[in-house]
């Protein structure tokens, strides 16, 4: 009998990265993508059109429009926005995905509901199973065979190991954890910091205070982590310390680049109207305050990301209230 396919919804950066990645360790990919001039492209000319665009796409990689055969797959990895989850799943119907395993990619906290990844997962398909990948991992990195390791997070170590071992590359090294919860947040609340960082990059204020923020955005991260069921030490590890690093450094990252835009005197408006990428913390920021506000924790940082994201104040000005915090211990 064959070999079961991997299916990997979503042909964006992050999706095509994957695919490509898990066809170089030797796995049959479908890329599911909603695009067919993408689709016709990868199939003939081995790349995608939009993403990407100078990676040679493994061999073992097919893209398909739509979600045909996905009821077989040997698991599903979901790589859409975080906004556009909820959608797809409906779209590709819980019976399709009824007790499959679903990897979760995406790095953002849906609007309105407060809720995460897993959370829409078990809305919308109970009996999946839900995994969480994470990390410091930028799709180019990925697609050039650039080492990588991140974190997959599953209801348990063993359940994370069986898929540790499906995703496993040559370059491609996942590492196992058991909190979901924590891992998920810790990809979703680095694209806010990273915000914050590239704003201060943006605006100049120094690499020392660029340091002091992301310092205390790791601390900021970890009561509200907790509070939420997760636990701190996911936050050491690479979907925590690991991705807030890369996030809060790199201009290569979308969100680090879209705070560097707005710390530079752009509008969050003119930002997006000139095309910017997908930048998940935009999006994020009003949850990570709501699910601070509902947990009763202090997030000053995220607070500042906010005001920032609504035009109420300038990042200097925001770093400045920062900065007459009360002063305290560590
Ligand atoms: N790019 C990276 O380096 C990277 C790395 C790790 C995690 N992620 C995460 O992966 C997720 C996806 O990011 P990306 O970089 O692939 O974004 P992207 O903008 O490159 O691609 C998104 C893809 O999703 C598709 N899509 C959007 N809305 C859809 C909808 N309603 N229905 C079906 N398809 C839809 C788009 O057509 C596109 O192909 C994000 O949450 C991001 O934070 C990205
Ligand atoms: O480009 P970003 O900011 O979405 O970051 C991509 C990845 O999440 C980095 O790990």
């Amino acid at each position: 009998m064959s070999e079961k396919s991997i299916y990997v919804v979503g042909a964006g950066a992050w999706g095509s990265a994957l695919a490509h990645t898990l066809g170089l360790g030797g796995r049959s990919v479908v890329l599911c993508g909603r695009d067919d001039v993408a689709i016709r492209t990868i199939n003939e000319e081995r790349r995608n059109p939009h993403y990407l665009k100078t990676v040679e796409m493994d061999a073992r990689v097919t893209a398909q429009l739509g979600y045909d055969g996905i009821e077989a797959a040997q698991a599903v990895l979901l790589v859409v926005p975080a906004q556009a989850s909820r959608a797809v799943l409906a779209e590709i119907g819980a019976d399709r995905l009824a007790g499959q395993s679903i990897i979760l990619c995406a790095k953002g906290l849906e609007k309105d509901t407060l809720k995460r990844q897993s959370e829409i997962l078990a809305e919308a398909c109970p009996t999946a199973h839900a995994f969480v990948l994470s990390g410091p991992s930028f799709a180019v990195d990925v697609a050039q065979g650039k080492p990588t390791a991140v974190t997959l997070a599953g209801k348990s170590l063993a359940a994370a190991h069986e898929i540790v071992d499906l995703l496993a590359g040559p370059t491609f090294r996942p590492y196992s954890s058991d909190d979901i919860v924590g891992v998920e947040l810790a990809g979703a609340l680095k694209n806010i910091y990273a915000l914050a960082c590239g704003a201060v990059d943006g605006a100049d204020l120094g690499l020392s205070a660029r340091s002091s923020i992301m310092a205390r955005a790791f601390a900021e991260m970890g009561p509200l982590v907790e509070a939420m069921g997760g636990t701190k030490e996911s936050l050491n590890g690479l979907a925590g310390l690991g991705d807030l690093t890369l996030s809060c450094t790199a201009r290569e990252s979308r969100n680090f680049d879209f705070g560097y835009r707005l710390g530079a005197g752009e509008s969050v408006d003119e930002i997006v109207a000139s095309g910017a990428k997908l930048a998940e913390g935009v999006h994020s920021s009003p949850v990570g305050l709501a699910l601070a506000e509902k947990y009763g924790v202090e997030a000053p940082i995220i607070k500042a990301v906010n005001a920032l994201l609504r035009g109420e104040a300038p990042i200097d000005s925001l770093v400045a209230q920062l900065m007459r915090r009360p002063l305290r211990s560590e």
